[in-house]
């Protein structure tokens, strides 16, 4: 193995932060419909989900004690066409994260033109502590609470964080054994032999990349040699790093959970990719680490956060050293946060675009599965490639030509979708 790390380390910690993310995401949303002109009604209607369920769901745990673990399933709105986003398995879920998540899905559908509109679900739990049998038992209990409003016409779940393939095909096997038939269109994100599509689990780290790759463009850089940070080496961060050596980008900085690492020179990606578990963590195969906020502010060109939510604040915005941060998880930045990169002349490519990888091929998945016919994967990333390039440029080219945040750009091309069927409809 290479020499992977340089630096003094002092363990892993997150930067505090009391922003409600609901809050920030309806102000954006609110200026986003302000300036196209839509009255108040319109922002009542999208300023929150159409529909917000919580459900307690027993589980019989290894030990023979049950446990009662509470879930969600946000559905922000269906004019467009059945909600869709993902469910996460984590102990920090709450209502307000799942319901700002479904409000970023609707975004990310409009921009990309998906007959979609934003769903998201979400169950406390923390499964690196429970067995297999546990996580099974848990997924298949969550689809029997939301089995009434969910569907491959209503609400089509999809992978997140902490949750796989795996845990798809469970909660796939559980929806079709209440209903009676095989209903491989209710979720997306499965094993390619239970209908899953081919190049669905790079998706995400795909789309980040080409959105990278074309903003870097803007920028005058080219991949060759670019300095890549990525906060996170899940299924997106773990991808990302790949996809991204490959082309000829230098990963010089990695981070999960337990903290970070980061050679000036570049990381082993083969080796990290490797030696990764499937909560996607590997540093902790390293005596030394870098805290949260030390990996954060690490020099680089391109800073990917890749984990979670909050993790630019004000607190450190002043301190990036990035030129450039892609967004590859949900809402890592404060909207605070975000204008002072962008006041700082950072450029930042927002979440609704960065992440969409996922949730368009998550699209093909679902088209494939209601045609029964699958696609080759040159055919999909190729797909994927032209819907992301003409998304960026769009969303990019609006931002400039308007003087606005490519954020505020983003929430304006997204939202008018879901604005626009909501009045066809005669909603409003
Ligand atoms: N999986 C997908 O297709 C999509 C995922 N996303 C977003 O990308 C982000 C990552 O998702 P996945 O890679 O799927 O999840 P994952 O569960 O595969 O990986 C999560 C990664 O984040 C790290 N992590 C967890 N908690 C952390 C914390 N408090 N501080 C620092 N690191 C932490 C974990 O160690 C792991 O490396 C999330 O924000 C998710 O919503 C967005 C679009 C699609
Ligand atoms: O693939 C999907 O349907 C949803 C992906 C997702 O949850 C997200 O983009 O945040």
């Amino acid at each position: 193995m290479k020499n992977i790390v340089k630096r003094v380390i002092v363990g892993a910690s997150n930067p505090p932060t009391d922003e409600n993310i609901m809050v920030s995401t309806q102000q954006v949303i609110r200026k986003a419909l302000d300036i196209m002109g839509y009255n108040e009604s319109f922002y009542e209607l999208l300023k929150e989900p159409l529909r917000l369920l919580t459900v307690r769901i027993p589980v019989r745990m290894d030990d023979g004690k049950v446990q009662v673990f509470t879930g969600y399933r946000a559905q922000h709105n269906d004019a467009t066409g059945p909600t869709k986003g993902g469910i996460r398995f984590h102990p920090s879920v709450t209502a307000d994260e799942v319901s700002a998540l479904s409000l970023w899905m609707t975004i990310k559908c409009g921009i990309f033109d998906l007959p979609f509109g934003g769903g998201k679900g979400g169950i406390v739990c923390d499964p690196r502590s429970m067995s297999v049998g546990e996580v099974e038992r848990l997924a298949r209990g969550y689809v029997r609470a939301i089995s009434q409003i969910v569907g491959p016409t209503k609400d089509i779940p999809a992978p997140d964080v902490y949750t796989n393939a795996q845990i798809m095909a469970w909660m796939l096997d559980e929806y079709s054994s209440i209903r009676e038939n095989d209903s491989p269109g209710f979720i997306t994100g499965k094993p390619i032999v239970l209908g899953g599509s081919r190049g669905r689990e790079k998706a995400t780290s795909l789309g980040t990349a080409i959105a990278l790759r074309e903003a870097a463009l803007l920028q005058g850089k080219s991949l060759e040699g670019l300095k890549v940070c990525i906060q996170g080496f899940g299924n997106v961060g773990s991808n990302l790093a790949e996809i991204l050596h490959s082309w000829g980008a230098t990963v010089v900085g990695i981070s999960d959970v337990n903290g970070g690492i980061y050679n000036e020179e570049g990381l082993d990606i083969p080796y990290l990719l490797d030696r990764r578990d499937s909560f996607g963590s590997v540093t902790n195969l390293f005596s030394t680490r870098l805290s949260n906020e030390e990996f954060l502010v690490l020099p680089c060109d391109v800073l990917v956060p890749a984990a979670m939510e909050n993790q630019i604040t004000l607190d450190n915005a002043d301190a990036i050293q990035a030129q450039l941060v892609v967004e590859a998880a949900n809402g890592p930045t404060t909207l605070e946060a975000s204008e002072r990169l962008h006041e700082r002349g950072i450029l930042v490519i927002p979440d609704v675009l960065a992440n969409a990888g996922g949730v368009t091929v998550s699209y093909f998945e679902w088209v494939q599965n209601n045609q029964g016919y699958y696609w080759a994967e040159e055919e999909i990333n190729k797909q994927l490639e032209n819907k992301m390039v003409e998304a960026v440029h769009n969303v990019l080219e609006n931002a400039k030509s308007r003087k606005i945040t490519p954020r505020l750009a983003a929430y304006m091309v997204g939202i008018r979708k879901a604005a626009e069927a909501s009045r066809y409809r005669g909603w409003l």
